[in-house]
């Protein structure tokens, strides 16, 4: 029977042993995860968790008392981890409780999972977004509503949003520049949104925004600011066979204040009727409709 370390020594997994953290064995694996040349250097030291960020202890010893206490093994813990050289990871631990020549130590794996997570949250990325500007989907607004929660400080609006004419533009240029018009204007709306907004296409000119403002008028003229900037934008089109084209569009905004708790069918059911009427009294403008706002849809 080989002994466990001979094993252990040439695993290609991270491996340490400890109790309480005080390290009883490590392998050559985990010497190198750790950023240290060998596995004696790490058996030198007082405590595994100075390889650890500080943010990370309480929940490591409260997992470790846990363990020793129940013999329970704990659920495996993604972390993430920069070893002492300064090389950014991602990490799983498992833990199991062992016996150590009599005494109860800990037994910790670890796997770095780092390309794993990144093509993850990749593909989760890429389920999010849309083809053809990379804006977000549907989808994506749905699952923001579905987590969205009360006693905000400030009002989130969602705002629909949608090209003027764009039939017009496709039938006078030919849908590979109405595909160009559309990139530009999701351009547009990106560069509106600060870091904690987002912007959506919902496919074919439809496009959604979910913004934050202190009150109706900032919501309105912020909006605002985005029509007049679509309205200014140029998009230019070089053709071999004519002059360059330089094709101009406009957009009709609906906006709604939205309730703490409201989900998205009520919502957007308002914020469509806002730009209906928007459409209906003459385009290229904004309608932003709240409770207390002048712009009340008046459907009729
Ligand atoms: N180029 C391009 N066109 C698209 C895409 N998806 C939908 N469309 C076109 O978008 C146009 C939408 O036209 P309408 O719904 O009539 O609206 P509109 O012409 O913008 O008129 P209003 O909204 O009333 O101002 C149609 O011609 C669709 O074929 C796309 O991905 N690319």
């Amino acid at each position: 029977m080989p002994d466990f370390k001979d094993i252990l020594d040439i695993h290609p997994n991270p491996c340490v042993i400890h109790i309480n953290f005080v390290p009883k064995y490590a392998n050559n694996a985990f010497a190198k995860f750790s950023g240290m040349a060998c596995a004696e250097d790490v058996l030198s030291l007082p405590s595994i968790r100075v390889l650890f960020e500080e943010e990370h202890w309480p929940e490591a010893q409260r997992r470790y008392n846990h363990a020793i206490e129940t013999g329970i093994p704990t659920p495996p813990e993604v972390i993430n981890h920069m070893d002492l050289k300064g090389n950014p990871m991602i990490a799983e631990i498992t833990d199991k409780v062992i016996d150590w020549y009599g005494e109860k130590a800990m037994c910790t794996f670890v796997s770095v999972v780092t390309d794993q997570i990144r093509r993850e949250r990749t593909l989760r990325d890429m389920a999010n977004r849309d083809d053809l500007t990379n804006l977000y989907n549907r989808r994506y607004l749905l699952d923001l509503f579905s987590e969205r929660h009360a006693a905000q400080q400030r009002r989130q609006y969602l705002a629909m949003a949608d090209i003027d004419h764009f039939k017009r533009i496709n039938d006078t240029f030919g849908h590979p520049v109405g595909d160009l018009v559309l990139r530009r204007f999701a351009q547009e709306i990106e560069d509106f949104t600060a870091p904690d907004e987002y912007a959506f296409r919902l496919g074919g000119e439809e496009f959604a925004l979910l913004i934050w403002a202190d009150n109706h008028t900032e919501a309105t003229t912020r909006l605002e600011r985005l029509r007049v900037a679509v309205q200014d934008c140029e998009v230019r089109v070089s053709h071999p066979n004519s002059q360059p084209l330089s094709i101009g569009c406009t957009i009709s905004i609906g906006a709604t204040v939205l309730e703490a708790t409201e989900d998205f069918l009520t919502a957007s059911l308002r914020a469509d009727e806002a730009l209906y009427i928007a459409k209906k009294t003459g385009r290229n403008r904004v309608i932003n409709y709240d409770a207390s706002s002048e712009d009340k849809p008046d459907v009729g």
